[in-house]
């Protein structure tokens, strides 16, 4: 097999066996969620590679890259003539992925009328060319996938639910990486390996016993996707304590879009706490107000952290942090944030 699922928490080892299962019965679409970097694709390829369709195509589409416009013909095809600048006949990847695998990735993102022409599709088995009026029978195994949480999009009427129904007649979910640590010092093996293999001319020196303990005891907000390439520029250019803490930390956190207070933050649910102490108060802010207070809510916590992560190195922070030392001292003043005793 040539994706490999590295792992084994109990939730990989249940997904592993999701998989097995799955794999053999391919008219059951399945939609695969969890945060960005968790694995998700990988689960698509190895659900492919385990399946009867592995000697047919796996197709994947990005519903978030390409434009609405774009999408429709990307994914049904074009008739030659069909508008000006059709000069030929085009497959879709309907077409493409025919007795294979159609993995819809960020499928949270297609549009709602196109989702009514893919739910056409998955209801009648059948779908069209644009600009043709001949139909071509489905047999593809649709695979999706999200970082959004899709009931969440339903309630707020960007998602169908019966296009839901549709596409999840088997739910995988990958738990984030800082729910599963004891992955982490296989995928450390698993990429270390890797990275020696595919860099043969190269020395890659092994992690010290100090960078090995960080790198499992880390949260990756950035999931599997983070770990592997922060391992990768520590073992092909090496790194020193202090700048392991700097690319830890540069790292954007996941966009997770529906998900309640978004990298423990937590700023909603502080503002919501300031309105429940004095709901007076609340009600004769004006918009700019609460930004400027949600603004300094967000600056405190940030701040605060980074100066905690650099024990107080206030030089170290600023450069973190891209602003100036005497920015940085102004915002500690004014942000009232104090260093522990
Ligand atoms: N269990 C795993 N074993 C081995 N490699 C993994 C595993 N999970 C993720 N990876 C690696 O992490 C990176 C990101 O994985 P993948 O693209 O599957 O994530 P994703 O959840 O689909 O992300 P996104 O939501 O951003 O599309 C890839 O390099 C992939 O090979």
């Amino acid at each position: 097999m040539d994706t490999p699922l590295v792992g084994s928490s109990p939730s990989i080892q249940k997904i592993r066996e999701i998989i097995r299962l799955v794999s053999q019965d391919t008219s059951l679409n399945v939609v695969i969620t969890g945060e960005t970097g968790v694995g998700k694709e990988v689960v698509a390829r190895v659900l492919y590679e385990l399946s009867p369709r592995r000697k047919k195509e796996f197709v994947k589409v990005n519903c978030a890259a390409i434009p609405d416009t774009l999408l429709e013909s990307e994914l049904f095809g074009v008739e030659q003539g069909a508008f000006t600048g059709a000069h030929r006949k085009r497959k879709g990847k309907f077409e493409l992925a025919d007795g294979g695998v159609l993995f819809l990735d960020e499928i949270g993102d297609m549009s709602f009328p196109l989702q009514a022409k893919l739910l056409h599709v998955l209801q009648s088995g059948e779908y069209s060319r644009l600009g043709s009026e001949t139909n071509i029978t489905s047999n593809t195994w649709v695979v999706s996938a999200t970082n959004h949480d899709l009931k969440q999009r339903i309630l707020e009427k960007k998602f169908r639910e019966d296009l839901y129904y549709r596409l999840n007649m088997i739910q995988i979910n990958i738990p984030p990486l800082r729910e599963r640590p004891e992955d982490i010092p296989e995928l450390i093996t698993h990429y270390t390996r890797h990275y020696q293999d595919k860099y043969p001319d190269r020395v890659i020196a092994p992690l010290s016993t100090h960078t090995y303990g960080r790198l499992c005891d880390f949260s990756w907000p950035g999931n599997v996707r983070q770990l592997v390439s922060v391992l990768q520029r520590i073992l092909l250019i090496g790194c020193d304590d202090e700048t392991l803490s700097e690319i830890l930390h540069e790292h954007p956190a996941p966009t997770t879009p529906d998900a309640t207070p978004a990298n423990g933050n937590g700023l909603v649910e502080k503002l919501r706490a300031m309105a429940a102490d004095s709901p007076e108060a609340m009600e004769t802010f004006s918009l700019k107000a609460i930004r400027k207070n949600a603004t300094d809510l967000v600056e405190k916590e940030v701040i605060a952290k980074v100066l905690d992560r650099t024990n107080w190195n206030r030089t170290h922070a600023s450069k973190i942090l891209k602003i100036s030392y005497k920015t940085l001292l102004t915002k500690i003043d004014r942000l009232n944030i104090s260093e522990p005793n």
